[in-house]
């Protein structure tokens, strides 16, 4: 075993000489046979070589008596090696391959099995959502069904695309595809009840503008048909309150809807009528039924945009265009009927048609006047009609076009009103000019600041938790920086932003008087304020900037009888402030009585921190200057604060 246990070549003692494979085999045989001769031999020379060696500590060489039985020997040795380590390292890494064991586990034979298992999950649900949708429509006993289940069958493959880009199904108030898409769809419409029209009337099909019109009617009906079975199917709605986002059940209403049928009716293609009779739009008049589809997207448009006057204005204007646009046609038709330039009245027939005729609609309906007189009966009929619809029609266009503006700038002239309405009070009262121009500054800063004078009056009318969310989107934030509210419940701070009233202070006025009754406390939201003292409010002790807090001593110290102000605070230039009155603040700690005890032991540690002012004050006392001449030492604030606590307890 010493002599295998080693892979390098061993020294020799007995020659060896090369065999054939018979002579391999009889040596085998003769090797098992004189065996216990061969070890009776080892263990002689194994003494003997012990006996006589110099360095008898040191290991004997080994013998081989059989190079061939070694070899194979050392060949058993070293696959069994490979074996151990094999085996070894299947037992750090359960994925590495192993030739006795079943096909090798890999990571990417579980993606696979991953991938089937989605795939197959996928149609299970597709299965299912036919079958839902099949029940449905039996139930529902949708019209028409033999069209529906065709352009099922035909949709099938763009659905399950779109599937995966939109998603099953579609929000379609804030879905932002659905949008740009409905601007398809729109452009489609207005294409068909524009150029069909003015295509029926005036000369514009000819060998060499047909292919387009025939391209541009194609495009047009492809929108329409996606956007009936592509997009209409999955929108969202909402039934007895909840929102229905089940994809099965969406298209069943949709198809369920009287919006589906005139949809279908809208795209039945009479067009095809063209392979038989003369090519004319007049078979695409059924294309206008589709108008709902442009006041969905004016609608949709109009709640997302900023100022959506500015699509008011659009569209209404677009109205105007249309009524003339009409009218255009119908003159022009009325002059064929009666003869091109058979009167001064009709159209003559020379220029560009369309854009004559549309000059005359101009004229004629918006009652600028200058027109030829009307001759024949047909003319004075056609015009009376014009003025008539001019007066009733396009006057209350106009009237719209005024609303929608006047609602735009309503905000402006809410504010006009209110400034003049004061400036002419001040008037009627003999307020000096100084005052005036302050009160005139106040009205325009407060303007320019928050776009609008009353923030609590404009949110009155929202609910409490639209109010909440406002509040927290825009003041939260500034709050849980505020040093004296940190450590405070957050549902506190919350209450508190729905309290807070916005304020802006002109340059130089006075926030707080010193000796005056604390009854509210600010935090700045904007601008810097200053506390002041000495002669005349000279000498700055204190800037305090945007997110500081002031005017809470006096009111943390109520309880205890001391409610006065104990400095003077003015505005350094202008400032926007929020209030919170004492009022509320006790109603609020008195539900968050840990929160109270954080808010006490705050108001200890920044009353410490004025301590230096305090001293600095006293100082200056000393010098003439007296700042806080009534404002109590740290002890009797600490009893204040005891005296609050105590107080809202009994509260
Ligand atoms: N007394 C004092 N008030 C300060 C100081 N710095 C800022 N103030 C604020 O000035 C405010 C004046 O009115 P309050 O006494 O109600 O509350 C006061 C404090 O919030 C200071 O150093 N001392």
């Amino acid at each position: 075993s010493t002599s295998l246990s080693n892979t390098t070549p061993r020294p020799r003692l007995l020659p060896v000489t090369k065999t054939s494979w018979f002579n391999k085999f009889h040596y085998g045989y003769v090797l098992t046979h004189s065996a216990p001769f061969m070890v009776f031999l080892h263990s002689l020379q194994f003494f003997a070589f012990n006996a006589f060696s110099k360095d008898a500590s040191r290991p004997p060489l080994p013998v081989v008596y059989s190079q061939y039985t070694d070899d194979i020997l050392r060949g058993l040795i070293k696959r069994l090696r490979e074996r151990t380590e094999m085996l070894k390292e299947k037992v750090r890494d359960p994925y590495a391959t192993s030739p006795e064991i079943t096909p090798p586990v890999t990571k990417m034979a579980e993606e696979k099995k991953k991938n089937d298992e989605e795939k197959r999950l996928k149609a299970k649900k597709k299965e299912e959502e036919e079958r839902r949708e099949d029940e449905a429509r039996k139930k529902a006993k949708v019209f028409p069904d033999i069209i529906c289940s065709c352009f099922d069958v035909l949709f099938r493959p763009i659905e399950d695309k779109m599937d995966t880009i939109l998603g099953s199904t579609i929000d379609p108030f804030t879905d932002r595809h659905y949008i740009t898409w409905l601007t398809v769809v729109a452009v489609a419409y207005n294409y068909n009840i524009w150029f069909c029209s003015a295509r029926l009337v005036f000369p514009f099909h000819s060998r060499t503008t047909n292919p387009y019109w025939i391209f541009f009617d194609i495009l047009s009906d492809i929108v329409n048909v996606t956007d009936i079975m592509v997009w209409q199917p999955r929108l969202q709605f909402v039934k007895a309150g909840d929102i229905i986002k089940d994809r099965a059940v969406t298209k069943v209403h949709y198809r369920k809807s009287q919006r589906f049928k005139t949809d279908i009716i809208s795209i039945l293609p009479f067009d095809l009528l063209c392979l038989h009779f003369q090519f004319s739009s007049m078979y695409r008049l059924n294309r206008f039924i589709r108008i709902e589809s442009f006041f969905e997207f004016s609608n949709r448009l109009e709640s997302i945009m900023a100022k959506a006057y500015i699509w008011r204005v659009v569209r209404t204007t677009g109205y105007l265009l249309f009524m003339l646009h009409l009218n255009a046609c119908a003159f022009y038709v009325v002059s064929v009927h009666q003869g091109l330039a058979t009167t001064t009245w009709v159209y003559d027939g020379k220029g560009t048609a369309y854009l004559r005729c549309y000059y005359f609609a101009v004229r004629s309906l918006i009652n600028i006047g200058g027109l030829p007189e009307p001759i024949t009966t047909s003319e004075i009929t056609f015009q009376m009609t014009n003025f008539f619809i001019g007066v009733f029609v396009f006057s209350s266009l106009i009237g719209q076009m005024r609303d929608v503006i006047g609602a735009a700038t309503a905000g402006q002239t809410y504010f006009r009103a209110s400034m003049d309405g004061c400036v002419a009070y001040m008037n009627t009262y003999t307020i000096p000019k100084l005052v005036q121009n302050r009160v005139r500054t106040w009205y325009n800063y407060t303007w320019a600041a928050q776009g609008v004078l009353d923030e609590l009056e404009l949110l009155d009318k929202m609910p409490l938790v639209m109010r909440t969310a406002i509040a927290v989107d825009i003041n939260l934030a500034t709050f849980q920086k505020i040093a004296l509210f940190q450590g405070c419940d957050q549902q506190m701070l919350v209450d508190m932003l729905l309290r807070l009233k916005s304020i802006v202070y002109l340059p130089g006025d006075f926030v707080v008087k010193k000796g005056d009754i604390g009854k509210e406390m600010y935090i700045i939201k904007s601008g810097t304020v200053q506390v002041v003292g000495g002669p005349d409010n000279s000498v700055v002790f204190v800037t305090l900037k945007a997110g500081s807090v002031f005017g809470e001593i006096s009111l943390l110290q109520s309880a205890d009888g001391g409610n006065r102000r104990t400095a003077n605070v003015k505005a350094h230039g202008f400032a926007n402030l929020f209030v919170l009155e004492k009022k509320d603040l006790f109603d609020i700690l008195v539900h968050y009585p840990e929160s109270q005890k954080v808010l006490a032991r705050k108001g200890r540690k920044l009353i410490k921190a004025k301590g230096p002012a305090a001293a600095k004050a006293s100082e200056e006392r000393q010098k003439g200057l007296t700042l806080f001449g009534q404002k109590p030492p740290t002890p009797k604030m600490l009893r204040a604060f005891g005296g609050l606590i105590e107080m809202l307890k009994v509260l």
